[in-house]
């Protein structure tokens, strides 16, 4: 029987021969290559971490000791040894199993991850409760070399280092993030692992001594007989060592029992301790091997040919409009700069990194860091066009507010994943974007209804002199005709795309063509619906709002965003405000947790699909319209 068939716990790994863990890691390493060509997924990260999760496994008890994964993408292998190969098939779908560690999932998943950079500061947290609490176990915080490129991490390392508290960082470095690797502390850690770093120091004090002529030359013999204290004098990990950090490494990261042993060695080391492994991201598969970035997160495949299912509806996604949108800007206006957060293809802006070099910035895991350096290019007269998805601008709301609303700087904020994104699940959602920029100062927020209408909010972005946001889904656009000519878009301007008096529906962005199919189906049952494309969640177009409320007696609005604060509560409090009272309907995200699944089965069950929409509206409307007529004494 096949090894991993004889794994339904990590206690079942001391059943086996340390020698045959290498036959289990393989045994792993296609389980998980089969089940995510199947699923979809992060399938490089976890390839990458096999040996070392069995490792971890093998010497840690996380019934007691304690995990967190840093964005737990990298998770699988640790699923898989805890109980969970059985439900891996329902891997980030419906009711499944999490592409994330979940705490609400298994006794084994410490600490809920996702976005990056967590896992020190949580570790931190426990570590110092394990010791209030005067019990007793380690804490692992287990992070890659692209999630230490963020600041949050350095807090809590930072923090961590100076409490001395007993608790293990493994730093996984596979020179990757999503792209590769960006920063002077990836370079850091890549002089470490190639061995340089010491001899760049070695070289450094021989040239010294050597310069000191007849006085240097005996010391140069002294250090030749001290080599090896030299080399610890100049441990590779001093950085962490100066952080209060016991450096390990580097570990070969692949090597089973290696691992095994650094990890017996520490389990209980009394000081923070960091451990630097060196994995190769996609390992096993010659695909991602040779291409982790394409296979960091990946649609199903076929394992034999590597080929990516496609999954599109045929149409361009909103990602890649936007991708050549800035390009076409930026060759007229070479004030355009572009930064992404570590995700240039997931942004669309691999391209832009290849014609303008010079004018494009991956400033690694590091949001905070990328708008608030967007508000220093811009107060010096630039066009930062800063792609962040909605979710992980969450990270930099105070810069948002901080370092550009209140200066009115004119940042351009474009927010890809702007509602359910499906598989990734709550914590990657782009739900509050539109409620938490909807209170700041001086923000423009826009929502193109399709890649067209997206064409012309970059073009208009590009006109401002204050700062703005444009929000637009995951995955594939409306399949409009592109206008040749870009235009600008009076700010605050909506567009009436159908005409009706029995109600009026003002819809933003992915809602909109569904808001106009619907109307015409309604019109079919004799209900006449207006249908606004309001465009701007801020300013509304008022006058266009209090008319249409007033001439049609009915209000409906339509978001892929949360009620709460949301464009809903915009034009609720437009009409509260001018003393129109009438019936409302807000259709967009209850106060839930939106969990994972396609993003079909999500919005069905948000009830914000198009037939949801009409069944909605149209009783919502009937209920309404008779009352209406008889107020305005239209009927007996
Ligand atoms: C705050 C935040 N920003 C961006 C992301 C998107 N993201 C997910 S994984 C990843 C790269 C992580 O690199 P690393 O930590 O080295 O892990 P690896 O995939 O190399 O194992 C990024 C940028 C995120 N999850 N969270
Ligand atoms: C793990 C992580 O945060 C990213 O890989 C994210 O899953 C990317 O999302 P998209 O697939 O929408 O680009
Ligand atoms: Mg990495």
């Amino acid at each position: 029987m096949a090894y991993i068939e004889r794994i339904n716990s990590p206690y079942d790994l001391k059943k086996i021969d340390k020698k045959e863990l290498e036959t289990l890691a393989k045994e792993i390493r296609e389980f998980i290559i089969d089940s995510v060509s199947k699923t979809g997924g992060h399938l490089a990260s976890s390839l990458g971490v096999v040996e070392a999760t069995i490792a971890l496994h093998y010497v840690f008890d996380f019934k007691k000791d304690r995990i967190v994964w840093d964005v737990g993408h990298q998770a699988y292998v640790h699923k898989i040894l805890t109980g969970r190969k059985d439900r891996f098939h329902t891997l980030r779908k419906f009711n499944g199993l999490s592409g994330f560690p979940k705490i609400t999932e298994s006794e084994y998943d410490h600490f809920n991850t996702g976005h990056s950079s967590t896992s020190i500061s949580a570790a931190l947290g426990m570590a110092i409760a394990r010791d209030l609490n005067n019990e007793d176990y380690q804490v692992i915080a287990f992070i890659g070399d692209g999630s230490l490129t963020a600041g949050l991490a350095f807090e809590g390392m930072n923090q961590a280092g100076h409490l001395k508290k007993k608790m293990m960082v493994i730093l996984n470095d596979n020179d990757m993030s999503i792209a590769p690797n960006v920063g002077a502390l990836n370079g850091y850690l890549n002089q470490i692992l190639s061995g340089q770093f010491y001899k760049r120091m070695r070289d450094r004090i021989e040239h010294i001594l050597k310069s000191m002529g007849t006085i240097g030359t005996p010391m140069i013999k002294m250090a030749k007989g001290m080599e090896e204290t030299i080399k610890r004098l100049f441990v590779p990990g001093m950085l962490f060592e100066e952080l209060g950090f016991k450096y390990v490494g580097p570990v070969d990261g692949h090597d089973i029992e290696k691992l095994i042993e650094v990890f017996e060695k520490y389990k209980d080391y009394d000081d923070p301790v960091l451990i630097h492994i060196k994995t190769k991201k996609g390992k096993g598969y010659k695909f991602s091997e040779k291409m982790p970035e394409k296979w960091h997160g990946i649609s199903p495949f076929d394992r034999e040919t590597g080929e990516v299912y496609k999954s599109s509806k045929g149409t361009p996604s909103y990602t890649s409009v936007f991708g050549k949108t800035i390009i076409e800007l930026a060759e007229k206006n070479p004030d355009i700069v572009a930064i992404t957060a570590a995700m240039p293809s997931g942004t669309g802006l691999t391209e832009f990194a290849k014609k303008f070099p010079e004018r494009f910035f991956d400033v690694g895991i590091a949001e905070q860091h990328a708008v608030t350096m967007a508000g220093g290019l811009a107060i010096k007269g630039k066009k930062p066009f800063v792609a962040i998805y909605s979710t992980f601008l969450q990270r930099a709301y105070d810069q948002v507010i901080h370092d550009v609303c209140l200066m009115n700087l004119p940042v351009v904020f474009c927010m890809d994943r702007g509602g359910v994104v499906g598989a990734d699940g709550e914590t990657h959602h782009g739900l509050y974007d539109i409620a938490y920029l909807r209170p700041l100062p001086n923000i423009v927020m826009m929502a193109p209804a399709d890649e067209n209408e997206l064409r012309h909010m970059l073009y208009t972005a590009s006109k401002l002199s204050f700062p703005c946001s444009i929000r637009y889904p995951r995955g594939s656009a409306e399949g409009v005709n592109l206008d040749k000519e870009l235009k600008e878009i009076k700010i605050g301007k909506s567009r009436v795309l159908k005409d009706g008096d029995d109600a009026v529906i003002f819809a933003i962005g992915s809602m909109v063509w569904k808001a106009k199919r619907v109307a015409d189906k309604l019109e079919q049952d004799g209900i006449f619906v207006k249908v606004v494309d309001a465009r701007f969640i801020k300013p509304l177009d008022e006058s266009e709002i209090l008319k249409s409320a007033e001439e049609c007696g009915v209000v409906v609005t339509a978001e892929e965003g949360i009620l709460n604060g949301g464009f809903g509560s915009a034009v609720l409090e437009l009409l509260q405000d001018n003393n129109i009272l009438v019936p409302a309907l807000r259709l967009g995200i209850p106060d839930r947790i939106v969990h994972q699944g396609s993003p079909e089965e999500l919005l069905d069950e948000l009830k914000l699909t198009e037939t949801h929409l009409y069944y909605r509206i149209k009783d919502f409307v009937k209920q309404y319209r008779y009352a209406k007529k008889k107020n305005r004494g239209e009927i007996e």
